[in-house]
């Protein structure tokens, strides 16, 4: 284990951010601190990273890994070119190879703005500079705090693309915050944390399985007949569809077969994290 936090707890004054939280980090391993507004989750990445001292409970390390992170703000100078940025910062720590710069640069894609001012970048160039100037000194522990958001679609993508290939290919440990929940199928291991406290935890495909049914969504021209045909309660019926939560896409085929000459049209979507977080906190993502 990497990393272990035990019973983590942070209060600020009557207010518990963090309750009791447990967590267990593998090396190499791709972490998501899932939760809505206000949950936790950067209050527990100041204390895994050391930032902020837990009011209970503690953060083990194993040996004393060098940690980087991206924080939800830069850190970086607006007034200084990309370059500059980065070749200042590498400076202020001991041991960083003369190359390191130009070849983070090339891994993450940077080198034709290297002479732009930081503050001419867009969102995604930017934050590409910030996950740069947190890999200088070779981390063995990526932190990153909502990297994706305020970002669009495909700049999300670009940088969900960048995380997973520094984790595969360096063996990089990456614990993150997200509040996109679609973006949580890039991590091994999702943390679903609402009001201090970890209500699940998984692979993505698990905590689906566990908290998000299938939905099978039926047109037919005989809603009463199909309905007294199934017997499961249904989750939702109008005068021409009916709508099943199902454990299994083989629930949805056994009641499709079964009923052939009543359906004339169909829809099956397997249950995604948005259901299972909406299952787990009761709240929609904010
Ligand atoms: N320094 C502080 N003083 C008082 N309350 C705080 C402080 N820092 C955080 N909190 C409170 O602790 C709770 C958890 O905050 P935290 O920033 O960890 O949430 P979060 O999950 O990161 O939210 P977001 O997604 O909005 O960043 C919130 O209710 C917040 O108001």
């Amino acid at each position: 284990m990497l990393l272990e936090a035990k019973h983590l707890t942070k209060t600020f004054g009557e207010k518990v951010a963090v309750n009791a939280v447990d967590l267990q980090i593998e090396k190499g391993s791709f972490t998501a601190l899932l939760g809505p507004n206000g949950a936790g989750k950067s209050t527990t990445l100041n204390m895994l990273i050391g930032l902020s001292q837990p009011t209970a409970g503690q953060v083990v390390y194993d040996q004393q890994p060098k940690l980087g992170v991206v924080f939800q703000g830069s850190v970086l100078d607006n007034m200084l070119t990309v370059r500059e940025n980065l070749q200042i910062r590498a400076g202020q720590y001991r041991h960083v190879p003369a190359d390191r710069v130009t070849v983070l640069s090339q891994q993450l894609g940077l080198t034709n703005f290297m002479s732009q001012r930081y503050d001419t970048l867009s969102g995604g160039q930017r934050r590409r500079v910030d996950i740069a100037r947190a890999l200088l000194n070779n981390p063995d522990i990526l932190f990153l705090d909502e990297p994706t958001t305020g970002l669009d679609i495909q700049t999300r993508r670009a940088i969900w693309t960048l995380v997973q290939k520094l984790q595969r290919e360096q063996n990089l440990t990456v614990i993150l915050t997200m509040h996109y929940l679609d973006e949580a199928d890039a991590a091994d291991n999702v943390i679903v944390i609402d009001h201090g406290k970890v209500l699940a935890h998984g692979t993505a495909a698990e905590l689906k399985d566990r908290y998000a049914a299938d939905l099978l969504t039926i047109t037919t021209p005989d809603v009463s007949q199909l309905v007294a045909n199934i017997d499961r309660k249904p989750t939702r019926v109008t005068a021409t569809q009916i709508a099943f939560n199902l454990p299994t896409m083989q629930d949805a085929l056994d009641i499709l077969t079964a009923n052939r000459t009543l359906i004339s049209n169909f829809e099956f979507r397997p249950g995604t994290m948005d259901d299972a977080f909406l299952a787990l906190t009761g709240k929609e993502m904010r």
